[in-house]
């Protein structure tokens, strides 16, 4: 058995420049990867199937899993007649904005390209994961980048200066095209890319905490308001910025300090069930 780590990310900026033709948004967003991770195991078959385990009960089985796509979209393209079981340990909560299911189709390409020798390169694993979703290319890379496009151009950049992060998902799960669906265009309040870009850079952390911002925010807090609830806990409690990831519903908190950390994971535990403190895992050596 191959396992590979299939970490999550949170959106430190996510910027809406335009609504494309082909329906998908423009993005503009600032990601980075955290040390909370799915961990996939790959065991090949010799009959042609793929099957997927998991002792989660929310994680799909059948070919809607991301994990199921990658491995069916190797198999078609290199027509490899050998299958394969991937098993989920799940970990990162799902449907929370936190990229765990594109990040276990990432894992499975990169782990399914080793076992059936494909030699691919990162940036061609990248490519085919495009084909799967937009968050899939970033997932492949890893480490902390800016997504452009609709989120499959990758720029690397550094590290963004470590501290803790809290998350905190509510017990409801969201759609991402409902979300980027229910966007006003035209009222948007746009987050400062280039100063999250310029605090990072300089390994600033008050800066990065003061640059911190989602477009997508406002639409999930008015769908969900236990967000908006959360947010103000964390803040409360203490957390140096306070922001949603991705499409949500999770709340991250930046925190500089462990004991600090500590009270907010505590005085969240009354609010909300999902709870975690973690770190910021930044750079790409990190992941393996
Ligand atoms: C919002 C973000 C931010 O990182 O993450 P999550 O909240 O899912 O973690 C991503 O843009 C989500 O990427 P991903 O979850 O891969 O989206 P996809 O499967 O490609 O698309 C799901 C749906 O979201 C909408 N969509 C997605 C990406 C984009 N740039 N514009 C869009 O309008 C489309 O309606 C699409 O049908
Ligand atoms: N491997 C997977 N893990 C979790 N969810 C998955 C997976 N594959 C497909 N899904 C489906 O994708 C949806 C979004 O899940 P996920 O990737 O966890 O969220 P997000 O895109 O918000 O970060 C879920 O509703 C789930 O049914």
């Amino acid at each position: 058995m191959l396992y590979v780590k299939a970490p999550a990310k949170i959106n430190l900026t996510l910027d809406v420049l335009n609504k494309r033709p082909d329906g998908y948004h423009e993005v503009e967003m600032i990601m980075t990867t955290v040390d909370l991770a799915d961990r996939i195991g790959l065991e090949l078959r010799e009959d042609d199937a793929i099957h997927i385990y998991s002792s989660n009960n929310f994680v799909p089985n059948d070919h809607r899993n991301l994990a199921y796509q990658a491995a069916a979209i190797l198999k078609e393209r290199f027509k490899i007649q050998e299958g394969v079981n991937i098993t989920i340990d799940k970990q990162v909560p799902i449907a929370a904005g936190l990229a765990g299911g594109s990040s276990d189709a990432a894992a499975t390409l990169k782990g399914l390209n080793d076992l059936w020798n494909l030699q691919l390169t990162l940036d061609e694993i990248a490519e085919i994961g495009s084909e799967i979703g937009s968050d899939v290319p970033y997932c492949v890379y890893g480490g902390t980048a800016i997504a452009r496009g609709r989120g499959e151009k990758i720029e690397h950049i550094e590290a963004p200066p470590n501290c803790w992060v809290v998350l905190a998902k509510p017990s409801i799960g969201v759609s991402t095209g409902s979300v980027y669906g229910g966007l006003q265009l035209d009222s948007i309040e746009h987050p400062d890319t280039q100063r999250m870009r310029d605090a990072i850079a300089k390994g600033s952390y008050e800066e990065m905490c003061a640059s911190v911002g989602n477009v997508l925010e406002s639409v999930t807090l008015k769908l969900h308001p236990e967000v908006s609830s959360i947010k103000e806990q964390m803040k409360r409690f203490g957390a140096d910025a306070v922001l949603m990831s991705g499409s949500g519903p999770t709340v991250f908190g930046l925190v500089s300090n462990e004991t600090r950390t500590t009270r907010i994971v505590n005085g969240l535990r009354g609010f909300c069930d999902e709870v975690y403190a973690i770190r910021m895992l930044g750079e790409r050596e990190l992941l393996d």
